[in-house]
């Protein structure tokens, strides 16, 4: 397994938030977690990311026990997280959001090649990249945190709602760029209110509600669960 999470209880102060998460995920799959507001989506990741202190239970990465590692050093194992809020450099260009981005231990021809590559990607930043990042708009800024997470030529990405406050049609953008990635065959695990989008994009999903797993399938099935239908399809 790529990443395999058991049986994880964290939270903040005295609030317990994940009452014995348990995920995996496979080298190359694309997985969602859904689940209403305040259920624990972002913890959970913010978690496995080491923001936030597991309380308990265990968090392997690529075999090897993450769990008590410090914020700094999961990305240079390979796995990035994009939280909720963008936090772009509204005063740098595109480029230099992106070389920030970059692993510090990587040379200038490393950086030009994770640079195209991102470029590929995501030509609207290749068409940015001298402006300057608090220019561009919502959608934008989005797709920038990806791709300055990218820089670091990870192994497996976490994304945080990346359509939270975009309009209907800039979401579809994103998830078409995004669709571009997910080509890669990077590892994906994507927290997302967007229902129809999460499950159109992962081939599978977790339903996270009060912070336990209350559902987990394949996207095809989960679209045909009753519980799903009425309490996030609105159907
Ligand atoms: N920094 C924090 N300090 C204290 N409590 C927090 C903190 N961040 C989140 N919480 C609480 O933890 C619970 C879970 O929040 P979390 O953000 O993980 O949920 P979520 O499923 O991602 O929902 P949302 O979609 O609203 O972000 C909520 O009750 C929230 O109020």
């Amino acid at each position: 397994m790529k990443l395999s999470i058991e049986s994880l209880v964290s939270g903040y102060g005295l609030l317990d938030v994940l009452h014995g998460v348990s995920i995996e995920i496979a080298e190359g799959e694309v997985v969602a977690v859904i689940g209403p507001n305040g259920a624990g989506k972002s913890t959970l990741l913010r978690t496995i990311s080491g923001l936030v202190a597991a309380r308990s239970g265990t968090i392997r990465y690529d075999g090897k026990e993450i769990g008590g590692l410090a914020a700094s050093e999961i990305p240079r194992l390979g796995l990035v997280h994009v939280p909720e809020a963008r936090h772009v450099f509204g005063s740098l260009t595109v480029e230099q959001n992106l070389i920030v981005g970059a692993s510090a231990a990587s040379n200038t021809k490393d950086r030009k090649s994770a640079l195209s590559e991102v470029y590929e990607l995501f030509p609207m930043l290749s068409q940015k990249a001298r402006e300057l990042a608090g220019g561009l708009s919502g959608g934008q800024q989005q797709m920038l945190a990806i791709g300055r997470a990218l820089m670091s030529r990870p192994s497996m990405i976490m994304l945080d709602e990346p359509s939270l406050g975009l309009a209907p049609l800039v979401v579809e953008q994103m998830y078409e760029a995004l669709d571009g990635l997910r080509r890669t065959g990077l590892t994906i695990l994507l927290v997302e209110q967007d229902v129809y989008m999460a499950l159109d994009f992962a081939s599978r999903a977790y339903v996270l509600e009060n912070g336990t797993i209350a559902l987990t399938g394949a996207s095809d099935v989960l679209r045909h669960d009753d519980h799903v239908r009425r309490s996030y399809l609105g159907i």
